[in-house]
């Protein structure tokens, strides 16, 4: 049988992609960044180490987070002591949580975007699932498949494991797959449950201090798609370009490796430095071939890997207080969920936009949004915002 020669070939849409709703969940136990110094050395029975908890007190404190939610319970603790030792073995347990717990997040948060979107859940065509944790097979991606219902011919990638730079890459993704197939509807999701990293504290590795002062967990879901219908579907921001750099000597700057003993991270001092001398190439790149540094004048949705970093970007970009202040606003409310973080914080921001009538990028028309982790990699998205009468 002899195949038509276009067969297989799939249709370009005629617009570019846009995100057309977002929704976002939290679990329901939630610790303020005061109580969690007292909390995790009593927790992880190190109550001993006085020194250790007042550096441990100074980070947090330094984070400019105010509370943060999470899947893990001192009830799970007590009844799993290995979890809150530094190295007993606890990756069997940890993975059973995350296996059922990662997707159970995601369709909280699917629900409500696919509930913003408005319209039926046989329109997915496609999903992309990213989560640092609960690698399983199938995986979590097949899992929210059944747990929301979505068709079983629904088009299905995976990425565990890529940490937060993924906020990035998901859109860039989501993009390919939008203009690519016309009709495409992808639901994006995001479910970042970071208890991997909760283990006592040690005084010979500061990161995993670092990591259990300033992660959360959260999962953020939106819809995703070209050539919007006027009549039925509400555009929040243009996917224009989106752009992935690895930073010229970060080699081993931000790692993360699993152990038996879950997961742990390396962390570099010169973190914020690296990615700070670097992300004006990086903003350039996804601009080009248009030229313009007049970085006050775009809207800036940056992933908050620590207050250290927001501090250097902002510095090296010369951008005024306000341009960061949404992206501050959400890493105090719920600390650093990864690669959902940078979705709370677009959610924020038409939020805010919404509430006085501005586009949904605080009005202004072009904006970036930066993932940014392992590797160092750095994720560029430009964005371009939608008036808000166009909008819920
Ligand atoms: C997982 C992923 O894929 C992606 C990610 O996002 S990973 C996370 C990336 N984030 C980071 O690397 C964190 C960036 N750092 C920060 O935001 C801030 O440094 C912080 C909130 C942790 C602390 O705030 P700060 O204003 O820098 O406080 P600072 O006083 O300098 O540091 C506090 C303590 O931590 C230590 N410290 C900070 N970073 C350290 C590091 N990377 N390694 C070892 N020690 C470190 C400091 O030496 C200091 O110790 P002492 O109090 O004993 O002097």
């Amino acid at each position: 049988m002899a195949l038509p020669e276009n067969f297989g070939r799939r249709k370009p849409a005629q617009s570019l992609a846009t995100i057309l709703s977002i929704g976002k969940a939290t679990p329901a136990y939630c610790i303020s960044q005061a109580d969690f110094p007292d909390y995790y050395f009593r927790v992880t029975k190190s109550e001993h180490m006085t020194q250790l908890k007042e550096k441990f007190k100074r980070i947090c404190e330094k984070s400019m987070i105010s509370k943060r939610h999470f899947v893990l319970t001192e009830e799970i603790i007590n009844k799993n002591p290995n979890i809150s030792t530094y190295s007993s073995p606890s990756l069997d347990i940890r993975q059973q949580i995350l296996a059922a717990e990662v997707p159970k997040l995601a369709m909280e948060a699917a629900s409500k975007a696919i509930q913003e979107w408005g319209q039926p859940k046989s329109q997915i065509t496609h999903l992309i699932f990213s989560a640092v944790s609960g690698v399983d097979m199938p995986g979590a991606d097949y899992r929210l498949t059944k747990l929301l219902g979505l068709p079983s011919s629904v088009k299905r990638v995976m990425m565990y494991f890529q940490g937060c730079y993924a906020g990035g890459a998901i859109l860039r993704m989501a993009k390919d797959i939008a203009e690519n197939n016309t009709g495409a509807r992808v639901l994006v999701v995001s479910s970042e449950i970071l208890l991997g990293i909760f283990r006592a504290p040690n005084e010979h590795d500061t990161p995993s201090l670092i990591g259990n002062a300033i992660l959360g967990d959260g999962a953020a879901a939106m819809i995703i798609g070209a050539d919007p219908n006027a009549l039925k579907e509400r555009p929040l921001f243009q996917i224009v370009s989106a752009s992935e750099n690895i930073i010229p000597d970060s080699h081993g700057a931000i790692e993360g490796h699993i152990h038996e003993a879950g997961l742990s991270i390396n962390l570099s001092r010169d973190v914020s430095k690296l990615i700070a001398d670097n992300i004006d190439k990086c903003l350039a790149e996804a601009l080009s071939p248009i030229s313009n540094n007049d970085w006050n004048s775009f809207f800036w949705i940056v992933h908050p890997g620590g207050n250290a970093i927001l501090d250097q970007i902002e510095i090296k970009l010369g951008l005024k207080r306000e341009k960061l202040l949404t992206t501050r606003h959400v890493l105090s409310e719920f600390g650093h969920m990864s690669s959902a973080t940078v979705f709370f914080i677009l959610d924020e921001m038409r939020r805010r936009s919404m509430e006085v009538g501005k586009a949904t990028g605080e009005g202004l028309e072009w904006g970036f949004l930066l993932g940014l982790g392992a590797g160092i990699t750095v994720d560029t998205v430009v964005l371009r915002s939608f008036p808000t009468n166009t909008t819920h």
